[in-house]
């Protein structure tokens, strides 16, 4: 038996690969097309196969030839203000493909599926902390694009006698505690991630989009999950699911919030580094709170997360960003 990871080279597959192979699972093949990824971050030992989620073919033979039971799909494109210049390329790449993939791993017998879904699909949520089972109203096409390959799954599942489990990330940040993996996206976007750019001196500045939002200081809320905990309930949600276990749609976060201004000001802190802020305008598509009714995941699939922490989420999003540069140096 052996997992396909799509999006396997990117930042949380290559953590949920990691998660994987230290649990002594080996038999992992990633499917990226590294238009995100990198090839350094599939493990030695690891089968990497580079091509498009949606060339059935490739999908077909790959399964086929190292005998694939569970798929978990993290190859998409992520950036909520992309979304919104670009509506149709996310459709097509989150939805589309996503079609294609599930269609091409079910007929090759492929039983068990776990999605990468989003705390987007919730919108500006009226409950906050945010149940599983509220009214679902994506506001930003990424949001949507996901919401309905989360339908797709659980229909084409119904039908043709799959299970999976959706994983629904709130925010994701830091990097492997052994320093193996990280977020290494050139030109990325998300917060922790800049702050520490800002904080080592690659960025000139960071922008705070929005600080007039219905919050305690005006900036946006989110609750920044590890990723090294976000990829072990993976390895937990691949044995639920090989184990017989019924799908679920589950929330992934711990449950607190943090605004954009007490995350600079935590990378500030661990970082010993001042930079400049600057209070811009909104950014398009951005809920003002979003944070997760994180029990459901702990009762369903047992996960306990282990670096429920921020300052030690920093640090290791800095320790990362240092390494990063040294590599691109090389
Ligand atoms: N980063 C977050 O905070 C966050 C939050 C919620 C959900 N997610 C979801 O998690 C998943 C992984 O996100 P990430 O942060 O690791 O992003 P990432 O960009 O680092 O990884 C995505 C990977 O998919 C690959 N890819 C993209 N399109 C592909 C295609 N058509 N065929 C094959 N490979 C393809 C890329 O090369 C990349 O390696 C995505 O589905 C994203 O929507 C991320
Ligand atoms: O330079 C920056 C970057 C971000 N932000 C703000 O920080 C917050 C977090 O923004 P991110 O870009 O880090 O993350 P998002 O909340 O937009 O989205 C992330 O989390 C979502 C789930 O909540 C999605 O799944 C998505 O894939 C993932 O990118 C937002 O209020 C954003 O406006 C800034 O102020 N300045």
């Amino acid at each position: 038996m052996a997992v396909l990871v799509t999006g396997g080279a990117g930042y949380i597959g290559s953590h949920m690969v990691l998660a994987l192979l230290d649990a002594g699972h080996d038999e992992i093949v990633v499917l990226d097309d590294l238009s995100a990824g990198f090839d350094w971050a599939v493990p030695e030992g690891v089968k990497l196969v580079v091509g498009d989620v949606a060339d059935q073919a490739l999908v077909t033979q790959t399964i086929l030839q190292h005998r694939i039971d569970a798929l978990a799909h993290f190859a998409a494109r992520i950036v909520v203000p992309d979304s919104v210049a670009d509506p149709l390329g996310y459709y097509l790449a989150n939805t589309v493909k996503t079609r294609a993939l599930i269609e091409a791993a079910t007929r090759a017998g492929v039983r068990n599926v776990i999605f990468s879904s989003t705390a987007a699909v919730y919108g500006e949520p009226e409950v906050v902390p945010v149940p599983e089972d509220l009214p679902l109203n994506p506001i930003n096409p990424y949001g949507r694009s996901k919401l309905m390959s989360e339908w797709m799954i659980a229909d084409a599942a119904a039908a043709h006698g799959f299970s999976y489990v959706v994983l629904r990330y709130f925010n994701v940040a830091g990097a492997d505690p052994a320093g193996r993996s990280g977020q290494s996206t050139p030109n990325a976007t998300h917060l922790i991630k800049v702050a520490t750019q800002a904080a080592l001196g690659r960025r000139e500045r960071l922008d705070v989009y929005g600080t007039d939002y219905p919050t305690p200081d005006g900036s946006c809320l989110r609750d920044y999950i590890q990723v090294s905990d976000l990829a072990e309930a993976h390895r937990v949600a691949l044995d639920h699911l090989r184990g017989g276990g019924e799908s679920l749609t589950l929330n992934c976060g711990y449950g607190r919030g943090y605004s954009v201004l007490e995350v600079i000001e935590v990378v500030k802190r661990i970082s010993g580094r001042d930079f400049e802020v600057r209070l811009c305008p909104r950014r398009a598509g951005d809920p003002a709170r979003i944070v997760a009714e994180a029990g459901r995941i702990r009762s369903q699939l047992g996960w306990q997360p282990r670096h429920d922490d921020l300052d030690a989420i920093v640090a290791q999003a800095l320790t990362w960003e240092d390494k990063l540069s040294t590599r691109n140096r090389v």
